[in-house]
């Protein structure tokens, strides 16, 4: 039995209300993963997105997910191909930047939810009419940040969104006091130094701090 859109983006939906940030990561080493992973999910942070830009993600994945309490899904999803492998490695959502009817065909297939990305009214209006409600919002701050997704919002309240690229400590919470932003993805919770220096106390703190964006 196949995923219906709809109920992906349900399922997208949840695991976004789980916690204000997603972690977008690029895993180099996978010998960092599981304890990256158990970092962030310690410090608040259960839903992790694995970029699929280095060999090692697809192993990092299977590393991470059998961390308990978090839900690590696969970032970077372009071709069917990719959704293939994500899901055999054990990613239990997808993440997109943009998307195409072979990427949704092929989550729909492997039942994988997916979080398709869209920069525009008319490509977020294109994945409603195909059942996503849930969309990330690509490449944010490029594409004009808050307002933009805030004037997106005005005629489609209807759909939500998780903004990425470009989110930082800085701008996360302007994003997240709007009425149609979720969960934010960033980077920098996981710092390319932290993360080969092992710090994983201060990738956790990161986490921690983050964590708490936009709960007042
Ligand atoms: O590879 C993907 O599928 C992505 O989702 C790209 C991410 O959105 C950016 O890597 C976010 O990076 P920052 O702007 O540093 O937070």
């Amino acid at each position: 039995m196949t995923l219906a859109p709809i109920e992906a983006s349900r399922r997208t939906r949840e695991l976004c209300a789980l916690a204000p940030i997603v972690p977008v990561l690029v895993v180099d080493d996978v010998a960092s993963a599981r304890p990256l992973a158990e970092a962030l999910v310690a410090g608040g942070l259960p839903v992790l997105e694995v970029t699929l830009r280095t060999p090692t993600a697809l192993d990092a994945i299977r590393e991470m997910s059998t961390v308990p309490g978090g839900y690590v899904g696969a970032g970077t999803l372009v071709t069917p191909e990719d959704v293939r492998a994500a899901k055999a490695a054990g990613a239990t959502f997808g993440v997109s930047p943009g998307a195409t009817d072979e990427l949704l065909a092929a989550c729909a297939k492997e039942n994988l939810p997916l979080l398709p990305g869209a920069a525009t009214a008319s490509e977020a209006m294109r994945l409603l009419a195909q059942g996503f409600d849930m969309i990330k919002f690509f490449p944010a701050e490029a594409s004009g940040g808050a307002p933009a997704l805030k004037a997106i919002g005005a005629p489609l309240p209807q759909i939500t969104f998780c903004p990425t690229g470009g989110v930082s400590p800085q701008n996360a919470e302007t994003y997240l006091k709007l009425n149609n932003v979720l969960c934010a993805g960033g980077s920098w919770v996981a710092p390319k130094e932290m993360v080969k220096a092992g710090r994983w106390g201060d990738i956790e703190a990161l986490a921690k701090a983050a964590s708490q964006l936009g709960k007042i």
